[in-house]
């Protein structure tokens, strides 16, 4: 064969090489890239699915951690490490063989090392998996900080807090380092002791290889060749150590991974679990089909589904029992009883930290009671589906409403997508927001930032009425802001709150007097139980009452200066008091 025919054959050869290593490289990064989404995806979504109960005890950025980090430690740990170890273990067999084959005892000699390596390794590789967790939640707890700081970045500023919050910054970021250290020192003694044990047993080699050629068992060219191999060997089976090592920190980062993915809600929620969902990714409708028998199935039975307009707003807190899960031996409720007629309001009254706010948590059913019951229409919240309850058949007008970061179309239509732009005008109109919304410059199409940011406090309020008119809930539960707005502003959002709680079954969390006047009942809860339930006109007029001793102790905004006997009426157009509100906006914003 002439050389350049070799010269040309071997340049073909390295093309092909060079083909498949950008396929085989090109190929794992996609993979990986995959594997990480998918199990992003499937992280989310599983915290989509948690009780509210299950977050009041983890940590923003932790969470938001194991979704980035630890799933590209992960992602790692699959693709390349596996690679690796795949190609470590193929060289490692490959010249072990010829080991046997050119020398069997010399070859045992030099596979002597292995054992020993193997049990470094293995328990290496265990204190890596418990190490790496603890490096990722470090991780955490730096970007707890930051998180913690990126939402409150006004009261920092505000209280001068700056250098305090990077003292903060830099005391969790130093934890993460220390951890991280550890990682690397131990890493670098392992790969030390990888080495020296593989310089070790080829020093065995030499000394053993060299009598065998002394005594003329073996050839010179044999020995060299034998080295060679032995070389290959040694750094591939220290390869595998390596990755092994490395793979156990993936090990230690999927657990926190997977501790999000295995976590079991006790209540249904309307979205699937991760495995439902992808045995039917191949077809939209059965995937929505598996997130309604997934309600079903984590149920136990068929679980209550009527449309909204078949839900006649009957409620009942039945001898109800309640103490949050972070706090079980503090109970809240205690033989909590009350009902709602349909389409009347209910005002919840009672000292602060008297378990107001948790009634109207248990009646959104984001936690349930430990004993008692909570009924809707007659029936335990426990037996409806969760996307028959929240936000269908009961709606929540919160006390400092959260917007979503997008439009202040998608904010008003949050709780039905699919609205065209006159029913959300018409809803906006109806919650005192239109003439602000049309002075935008973009109108709907308005981003209002981050929780609402970048509105006022009342035209918050007002698009959060407008979201809660839009998706027309039987049930309402309002829980009144206490901080107050200017007089303009307020009238605005009030007559808002009456279109709102018009025909409905309300339950209200109320701080003024005004909205007590324009409860059809008043529940006066003391100690986690109603101890008062009347009309206010009959509660208010017995000096003796539990309510009277309430006002009397200005636990309670008196506001009827303003609000005064119009509150049990009419229904003003919103043309003229928007004019006000819009005025009063700014002074809103500068508060
Ligand atoms: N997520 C929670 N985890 C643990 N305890 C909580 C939680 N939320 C509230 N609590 C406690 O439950 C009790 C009742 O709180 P709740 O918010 O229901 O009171 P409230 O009557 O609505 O008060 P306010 O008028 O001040 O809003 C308080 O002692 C409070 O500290």
């Amino acid at each position: 064969m002439s050389p350049s025919v070799v010269v040309a054959g071997l340049a073909g050869l390295f093309a092909v090489q060079a083909g498949l290593i950008g396929f085989r490289s090109g190929a794992l990064a996609i993979a990986g890239e995959r594997i990480a989404t998918r199990l992003r995806i499937d992280a989310f979504r599983s915290l989509l699915r948690q009780d509210v109960a299950w977050f009041d005890e983890q940590s923003t950025g932790d969470l938001v951690n194991r979704l980035s980090s630890d799933a590209t430690v992960v992602q790692k740990a699959l693709t390349t490490q596996v690679a690796a170890g795949l190609r470590n273990g193929a060289m490692a067999v490959g010249s072990t063989g010829l080991l046997v084959w050119l020398s069997p005892s010399l070859a045992a000699v030099s596979l002597c090392a292995i054992p020993p390596l193997a049990i470094m390794a293995r328990g290496f590789g265990r204190y890596m998996r418990g190490r790496q967790e603890r490096v990722q939640r470090g991780l955490g707890d730096t970007l707890k900080v930051a998180e913690g700081l990126v939402a409150g970045v006004r009261t920092v500023r505000a209280f001068g807090a700056e250098r305090r919050e990077l003292a903060r910054f830099e005391t969790a970021v130093g934890g993460a380092l220390e951890q991280a250290r550890r990682v690397s020192v131990a890493q670098a003694g392992f790969d030390a002791a990888l080495h020296w044990s593989t310089n070790l047993a080829l020093l065995a080699v030499l000394g053993y290889g060299g009598f065998l050629v002394e005594s003329g068992a073996m050839t010179a060219g044999d020995l060299t060749s034998f080295l060679m191999y032995s070389l290959y060997a040694g750094f591939n089976f220290a390869g595998l150590g390596s990755v092994w090592a490395e793979w156990q920190r993936g090990v230690g980062a999927s657990r926190r991974v997977f501790a999000v993915l295995d976590a079991q809600p006790s209540m249904p929620s309307v979205v699937a679990p991760a495995s439902l969902a992808r045995a039917d990714a191949a077809a939209a409708a059965e995937a929505a089909a598996a997130e309604a028998a997934a309600e079903v199935a984590s149920g136990g039975s068929a679980l209550f589904n009527p449309a909204a307009a078949e839900v006649e707003g009957v409620v009942a807190f039945d001898d109800v029992t309640f103490a949050y899960p972070t706090r079980s031996d503090a109970p809240v409720l205690r033989g909590f009883t009350l009902a709602l007629e349909p389409g009347k309001t209910t005002a919840l009254v009672g000292a602060s930290g008297s378990g107001k706010s948790t009634a109207a948590a248990l009646l959104l059913r984001l936690y349930d009671p430990q004993g008692g019951s909570v009924s809707l229409d007659g029936r335990n919240l426990r037996e409806w589906a969760a996307g028959a309850l929240r936000g269908s058949a009961v709606g929540l007008v919160e006390q400092q409403p959260r917007l979503v970061a997008a439009t202040v179309r998608d904010n008003i239509a949050y709780g039905r997508p699919g609205a065209s732009d006159e029913e959300v005008w018409a809803a906006a109109r109806d919650a005192n927001c239109a003439d602000f919304i049309a002075g935008f410059p973009q109108g709907l199409d308005t981003p209002v930032g981050e929780g609402g940011q970048q509105l006022s406090g009342g035209q918050r309020a007002r698009v959060a009425l407008a979201r809660v008119l839009l998706a027309a809930p039987p049930v309402v539960v309002l829980d009144e802001a206490s901080a107050a707005l200017d007089a303009r502003s307020e009238a605005a959002v009030t007559e808002a709150v009456r279109r709102v709680t018009r025909g409905r079954t309300v339950l209200t969390i109320a701080h003024r007097l005004s909205t007590m006047r324009a409860a059809d009942t008043v529940a006066v809860l003391e100690a986690g139980r109603v101890v008062e339930l009347g009309p206010f006109s009959a509660l208010a007029g017995r000096p003796d009452s539990k309510l009277s001793a309430l006002l009397a102790g200005q636990l309670i905004r008196n506001d009827d200066g303003r609000d005064d006997g119009s509150d049990a009426g009419g229904d003003h157009g919103s043309d003229g008091s928007s004019d006000e509100s819009d005025a009063s906006d700014e002074s809103d914003r500068e508060r």
